[in-house]
Order: C-alpha cells, then sequence, then structure tokens
C-alpha cells in the first residue's frame, strides 16, 4: 500500500520573509453519488472508500488493468491518498463552497487573483461542481452571488473603464462605452428570446435558467453571502467584467462572442509585455446584476454545446473557463484589480494513450495537449520545489491553458484544484490515474508575493513618452499616439512585443528562435513516431488482412470441391437410374406374353415358320 501527500503540519501556510507566503496547493475530491442506472449494472464494488476527511483509498476491481497487473506481480491492487479534504457522495453544493472557495473569494473581494481547477473523467460531476443545476447551484453561481452582494450599493455604472491586456485597465471614451452598452444588449437581448422558448428544459441542465431564481439565490439559505462589505459612506466603487471562454484542441474561441458563420475564428494568447499571458481580443462584459450574469452564462454555454455538435464533439473534450474582474475604482481613480477564474477542464480520459488504432487515427491530431502540459507543469513544479539543486525549465508555454495561468503558479494568485471522480468498478483505472495525477499536484508549493498589494499592471509609455497610466488606468489619448499592436506584430507573433525595449527585443527574439527551432524538431521527432507508429499498425492491419483472405480462398476451394463432389454424385446416380430405366423400356417393348411364345413355338415344331416372329420371340 502505498500513501502519497505531505504530512499535514506542511500544509500549513508560512509566512516567508518579504510578507510573500507559501502555501501547499490546495487539492479537494469529490466523490459523486451512485445514479440509479450505475447501481443497477453493479458498478458499486466498493472500489473508493473514504476513510476519513482527508484519505481515501481505492481498491482495484476484478478486471481492471490495475488488477490484473497486480496479480501479475506489477504494482498494487490497493491504493491509499490524502487530500486537503474530502467530500463523499452526501456533500451538498453549499458545504463544498464553504469549505473550498469561500476563503478564496473573500481573497478576490480583497483584490488577491484566484484560480479554481475542476479536474477529472468525464461524468465524474465537474460541470456539476463548477455551475450546478438550477435547484443546486454551484460554485460560479455562489461567487457571482457572493460577489454582488459584496458590492451592495457600490456599483460603478459608468461602463468606462474596461479590463486590458492582463492586469491592465482601459479609459473608453463615450462611443466606446455606447458600442459596449449595444453589443451587451444583443446577447442579453437574444437570451431573453430564446429563455421564452426554453421553458421545458430540464432541470438537470447545468443552466440558470430563471431570473427569480437567481434573486432568489441572494435570499435563499442554499448559498453563502458575505457580510464583509464596503463601508456605506465609502467612495469606493466597484465594478465587474466577465469573460468566457473555451480551448479546444488548442484553440481559443470566445463563448460571449455571436457566432454568426459557421466556421468560428479562434484567439490568440498574447503577452502583455510584463510576462503575463491575456487572451487577445477577448470579449469582457460588464455586470449589473445576477439576471445579467446568468444570461450570459446561458449564451456562453448554449455557444459552447452548439460548436460541440457542429464539431461532432462532446463539451467534455474542452475546457470552459470563465473569469471575472474586479475593478475598486475612487472616483475615477483604479485602485486594483483583482481576478477568479473557474475552469471545468475537459475530461482527463482523453489523454490516454489506451485507445485502439482507429481511434487513435481519428484523435491523433486532437490529443489534449493543455492537459498533458498542465500536467508536466505540476510535476516539474513539484520536482522543482523538492529537489531545489536540479531546478528545471516548467513548460507553461506549451500549452494555451497553462501558458494564461502561469502566474498562479508564480505567486500571482492562489490555484487550487477540486478533484472529481465517480466510483463506477468499469472507470477504475481512469479514477485511478486521475488519483495519481492529484497527489503529484498537492505536492506543488504555492508563494503568494505580497498578498496585500496587488499592482494595476505594467506601467506602459506611449511614442511622446507620456506614461499611458492616468490614475491607475491606460489613457485612452495617449494609447492612439501609440503604436497599433497589428502594426508591431505580425500573424505568426504570439507576444505583445510592442513594449520591451530594442535590446530585449533581440535576446527575445534570438530566444525565439531557439525555441522554435527545438519546438520544430520536437515536432518533427513526434510526427515521425505516429507516422511510424501507425505504419506498423498499418502494416499489421495489412498482414492480417491477407492471412485472412489467404485463409478465406482454402475454404472456399474446400466448399467448392464438396460441391463438385456432390454434383458429380448427383449425376452419377442420375446415368444409373437413366439406364436401368432404358433397360426396363426395352425389356417392355420385347416382351412377349409366355401363352404366345408357346403358341408360336408349338406352330414351328408343326412347321409353320415366320422367321420374323421366331426372331422377336427369341429376342
Ligand atoms: N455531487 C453530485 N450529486 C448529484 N449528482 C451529481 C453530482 N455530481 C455529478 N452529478 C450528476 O452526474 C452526472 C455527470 O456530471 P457532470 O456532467 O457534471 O460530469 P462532468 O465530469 O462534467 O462530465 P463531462 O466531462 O462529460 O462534462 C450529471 O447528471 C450530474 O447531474
Amino acid at each position: 500500500m502505498i500513501k502519497v501527500g505531505f504530512p499535514s503540519h506542511l500544509v500549513q501556510q508560512t509566512v516567508m520573509s518579504g510578507g510573500a507566503e507559501q502555501q501547499m496547493m490546495q487539492i479537494y475530491l469529490r466523490v459523486r453519488p451512485f445514479s440509479k442506472e450505475e447501481l443497477s449494472a453493479n458498478e458499486d464494488q466498493d472500489c473508493v472508500v473514504i476513510e476519513d476527511g482527508q484519505t481515501v483509498s481505492l481498491n482495484a476491481p476484478k478486471g481492471s488493468a490495475n488488477m490484473k497487473s497486480s496479480e501479475k506481480g506489477i504494482g498494487l491492487s490497493i491504493h491509499k491518498f490524502t487530500f486537503s479534504k474530502v467530500f463523499g457522495p452526501q456533500t451538498t453544493q453549499g458545504e463544498l463552497f464553504e469549505d473550498t472557495v469561500k476563503s478564496q473569494v473573500f481573497d478576490f473581494l480583497e483584490g488577491k487573483n484566484a484560480l479554481i481547477f475542476s479536474y477529472g473523467v468525464t461524468n465524474a460531476g465537474k460541470t456539476f461542481t463548477i455551475q450546478g443545476t438550477l435547484k443546486d447551484p454551484g460554485i460560479l453561481p455562489r461567487v457571482l452571488v457572493a460577489t454582488f452582494h459584496y458590492m451592495g450599493g457600490h456599483q460603478y455604472k459608468e461602463m468606462d473603464l474596461k479590463p486590458y491586456l492582463r492586469n491592465g485597465a482601459q479609459c473608453l471614451d463615450p462611443d466606446q462605452v455606447k458600442q459596449e452598452r449595444t453589443a451587451k444588449m444583443a446577447i442579453l437581448a437574444s437570451v431573453r428570446e430564446e429563455g421564452d422558448h426554453q421553458r421545458t428544459r430540464s432541470s438537470s441542465e447545468p443552466l440558470i435558467t430563471s431570473d427569480s431564481c437567481l434573486s432568489s439565490f441572494s435570499s435563499s439559505n442554499n448559498l453563502t453571502v458575505f457580510s464583509g462589505s464596503p463601508a456605506e459612506a465609502s467612495s469606493e466603487q466597484f465594478a465587474l467584467w466577465v469573460a468566457f471562454f473555451e480551448i479546444y484542441n488548442e484553440c481559443i474561441y470566445d463563448l460571449l462572442q455571436p457566432t454568426l458563420s459557421k466556421k468560428r475564428s479562434s484567439l490568440r494568447v498574447c503577452d502583455d509585455g510584463a510576462g503575463n499571458a491575456y487572451v487577445k481580443d477577448l470579449r469582457w462584459i460588464n455586470i449589473q446584476n445576477l439576471s445579467e450574469a446568468n444570461k450570459l452564462l446561458q449564451f456562453g454555454n448554449k455557444n459552447r454545446s452548439a460548436a460541440a455538435t457542429k464539431m461532432n464533439q462532446s463539451s467534455s473534450r474542452s475546457h470552459g473557463i470563465f473569469t471575472m474582474k474586479l475593478l475598486k475604482i475612487e472616483g475615477k481613480t483604479l485602485k486594483r484589480i483583482s481576478e477568479f477564474s473557474l475552469c471545468d477542464l475537459a475530461g482527463s480520459e482523453r489523454c490516454n494513450k489506451t485507445k485502439t488504432f482507429g481511434e487513435r487515427l481519428k484523435e491523433a491530431g486532437n490529443i489534449n495537449n493543455s492537459l498533458l502540459i498542465l500536467g508536466k507543469c505540476i510535476n516539474f513544479l513539484r520536482n522543482n520545489q523538492t529537489d531545489r539543486m536540479k531546478v528545471g525549465y516548467i513548460p507553461f508555454r506549451e500549452s494555451k491553458l497553462t501558458k494564461l495561468f502561469q502566474a498562479f503558479f508564480c505567486g500571482k494568485g492562489m490555484a487550487s484544484m477540486i478533484v472529481n471522480i465517480n466510483q463506477c468498478a468499469s472507470t477504475y483505472d481512469e479514477t485511478l490515474h486521475v488519483m495519481k495525477f492529484s497527489a503529484v499536484a498537492k505536492q506543488v508549493v504555492q508563494v503568494i508575493q505580497d498578498k496585500h498589494v496587488v499592482s494595476p499592471g505594467p506601467c506602459l509609455v506611449g511614442r511622446d513618452g507620456k506614461p499611458l497610466w492616468r490614475d491607475g488606468v491606460i489613457d485612452n489619448r495617449v494609447l492612439e499616439s501609440y503604436l497599433s499592436e497589428d502594426e508591431l506584430l505580425d500573424e505568426e507573433d504570439e507576444g505583445d512585443m510592442s513594449l520591451l525595449p530594442q535590446n530585449e527585443l533581440l535576446n527575445t527574439i534570438e530566444n525565439l528562435r531557439t525555441k522554435l527551432l527545438a519546438e520544430r524538431k520536437k515536432n518533427l521527432v513526434q510526427e515521425m513516431e505516429i507516422r511510424k507508429e501507425m505504419g506498423d499498425a498499418m502494416l499489421q492491419q495489412l498482414l492480417e488482412s491477407e492471412e485472412l483472405r489467404i485463409r478465406e480462398i482454402e475454404e472456399l476451394k474446400e466448399s467448392h470441391a464438396e460441391k463438385l463432389e456432390n454434383t458429380f454424385e448427383l449425376y452419377r446416380d442420375a446415368i444409373k437410374e437413366h439406364a436401368y430405366q432404358c433397360a426396363m423400356n426395352n425389356l417392355e417393348d420385347n416382351y412377349v406374353p409366355l401363352d404366345e411364345f408357346t403358341a408360336e413355338q408349338e406352330k414351328a415344331e408343326r412347321g409353320v415358320v415366320d422367321p420374323a416372329a421366331r426372331f422377336d420371340a427369341v429376342f
């Protein structure tokens, strides 16, 4: 039996010099209840046993790959895992929120960044945990309720301060504000119309379907509200902007962008010049109440499932990311920005290389790179932290997902993960894989740098040398005098290089060239491997089909020979029959009754000879 995880005293927060704090990454486990269908399919074989509030053991069922290999003496059939906290099948959505995310919501409201991942195989309860259902709202609606409750009557209604790049904000002129309002109204109106047609929607769908439900959130005992909010007399105001996007097949798609044509256009990940990745041209929408939040969520979910259907894929193959940005404003001055992201990861089983040849061929171009790289990064982070002599390169930039959330692993916010599992015997091997991944993630230490100060973002300077920041926000007039991003970035560029001095640019280009070369080499090797694998598989298939064909021909020959033999027998019998019949017919024709014959003989004896008659009688 193995025991993975750190002793509980290491899970505590530690204050480091310079005000930074370090803490083990919080990994929670949620075990979902069996469905009726699963119980009747005999899926309950005591594979998952919750031992206490932090420990779970997994017992391999008969027939699982894990059991088979343990019978051969490879590995064990029982595994024990520890988590920050384990939530059993009876845990309510409210309890889960209280014990996992609530403290991060506090931090978010106080100006810090937070990221929640839900990780697990398909059908393990990830979406249920993040979004929930109408009756049972998940984490996301609860965070929204808490945020609006916190903002109370201190909402900034102007809409002229908008998130920009990763950590900054931009001043919008009246025309731009008008455009913002129009775009938002178009989405909200489209949801209202569609909502009217969808009254019959099943309550189990992870959507919040009515305004009345949302308003009941705040009053419902079911949902936590926060007592802390700005003092009534305070001049502080808050603006909440949200974005919703998905990463599918290493392409980013905006879920709040109405899809006018059949083909969705993908967005790029850029660098803001301070090493922070952001999604360029992502649509940010300012929301003023829960009802608007609800409609945007519906709009995004609908967009996601419609796209999945079009591509003949399930939405569980993409990562869905809902991000909120809270701007704290005093007068017209931006005081701080904080970010809260909820990431519903794609089903983890997609990473496994257990596909048959045909499926592998189909999915060769679709391997979920982001999930593989996330695992790699977590592994590297853990290794770097446990063996400080061997600090290695962490491949954050190898996938869109890790690029975007790199900051969370580098001291600019807290990330935690909710691991979802089901208890089914048939998916045991996948579940074990998820648990092993979580055990590694749990050992990652996060360092939160200077948690009380949140920078409003990089300081940008225009062409004329004037600072782009005015009172903590980017001045749009100065921005206009600044080189446009398109001037500086060609289509292939990934970073917003305009913000770097020349020598750094040259260094960056050199680094990028080296990385590109390495990347190309790696891709080439990978491609060769895949080609070889496919070639081998094809050859194998050809040999098998050749063998099959020869066997079929042999069988065909045998069956023809048998048929020929039978036909020959039939003919022989028929000829025999025919010869017999002929003989019988001849006999009949030549038959002379005995008395006639005797009379003829007597006649002959008497001397009357009829030669013809005599001849007939004889023959
Ligand atoms: N804690 C729970 N209590 C009751 N039902 C649950 C719970 N968790 C999940 N379910 C139900 O289990 C089913 C699968 O859950 P869900 O769709 O959230 O899985 P998922 O991991 O998001 O799957 P996918 O990756 O395919 O999107 C749903 O019908 C959901 O309502």
